[in-house]
């Protein structure tokens, strides 16, 4: 009989994802003996080791195999044009790849850099941008500080990753146009894989999904007049049909129920209209639906 084999997880090794990722990992229950300056850390609960390797290898270690699942942005990706299955969108390393140029220059559109040099760490997607505006330009690759390339007159514009744009900002860039929306995904190789790890894979992917539910959602509670529970109830999106426990006030009751988070600042003013009193909002640990 074949021995059973580890299920294995390419992520960042030293960088903006690793804390997210080790956390997530450990959120759905998987446990590690120290991580740092490790290159296989083996789970002490789970038949799962992590691969630790820089983001730019991951999805192509994916793609043939060597590891069984990987945590990387959309960018990386997307770039490496690897063959691999994406399972979920993970809700961290928020970014976009946006194209830049100097404030100082009088360029306002991306549809003016024609014939220009563009300096990116990201050739493939900066070519099949302007390749969709039917622009040809120069790409010059930079593997990191791509924002100071127009200072130094090594190029016109730059296609590079932005979140608050602050980098940009110092360093006298202005965003042109966003290429693409980017975050931590979860991604699968397309190779074919024993059962034990589909079924396990499965098992990860209702804890994820749980975990991201709960990250998302809150436990509310408040106190109200009984006859206030018809109109609470309509203004609650509830996920589930909420809890109503009856209070030493036979005239009041409590209702408790769970709201995504995103709802609660829009509801809150609406339930205090209709008669709540003492509203609690608390994190959730996990949840299954
Ligand atoms: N400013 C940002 N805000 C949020 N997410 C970002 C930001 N910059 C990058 N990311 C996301 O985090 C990923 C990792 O970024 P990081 O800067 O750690 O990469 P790196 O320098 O290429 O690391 P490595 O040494 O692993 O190659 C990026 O590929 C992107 O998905
Ligand atoms: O819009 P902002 O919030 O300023 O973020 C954008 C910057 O963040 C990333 O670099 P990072 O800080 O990860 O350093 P790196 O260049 O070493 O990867 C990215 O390459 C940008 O330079
Ligand atoms: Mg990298």
């Amino acid at each position: 009989m074949e021995p059973v084999q580890t299920l294995r997880i390419a992520i960042q090794k030293s960088g903006r994802l690793t804390e997210k990722t080790i956390t997530l990992l450990e959120n759905i229950g998987i446990r590690f003996d120290g991580y740092k300056n490790r290159l296989l850390v083996k789970a002490l609960n789970f038949d799962v080791e992590l691969l630790l390797i820089r983001d730019d290898d991951i999805p192509e270690y994916v793609q043939d195999g060597i590891c069984d699942l990987g945590v990387v942005g959309a960018n990386v990706t997307l770039e490496t044009q690897a063959d691999i299955t994406i399972l979920k969108d993970l809700d961290f390393g928020h970014c976009r790849l946006s194209i830049a140029s100097p404030v100082s220059r009088n360029i306002n559109s991306a549809k003016e850099l024609g014939g220009r040099r563009i300096a990116t760490s990201y050739p493939v997607l900066t070519r099949k941008f302007f390749d969709s505006l039917g622009l040809d330009v120069h790409i010059i690759k930079i593997s990191g500080a791509v924002e100071i390339t127009p200072r130094l007159d090594v190029a016109d514009a730059i296609c590079d990753l932005v979140s608050t744009g602050s980098t940009l900002k110092t360093n006298g860039l202005r965003e042109l146009e966003t290429i693409l929306q980017s975050q931590s995904q979860l991604i699968r190789t397309n190779k074919p894989l024993p059962q034990h790890k589909v079924d396990l894979i499965e098992k990860f992917l209702v804890r994820i999904e749980g975990q991201l539910l709960a990250e998302n959602s809150r436990y509310i509670m408040m106190n109200a007049p009984k006859e206030a529970l018809d109109t609470i109830t309509r203004i609650i999106p509830a996920l589930n049909s909420p809890t109503v426990l009856p209070l030493a006030d036979p005239s009041m009751i409590a209702i408790h129920t769970v709201i995504p988070i995103a709802k609660f600042w829009e509801v809150m003013e609406e339930l205090k209209a209709a008669g709540a009193t003492g509203i609690v909002m608390l994190p959730i640990q996990n949840m299954i639906n």
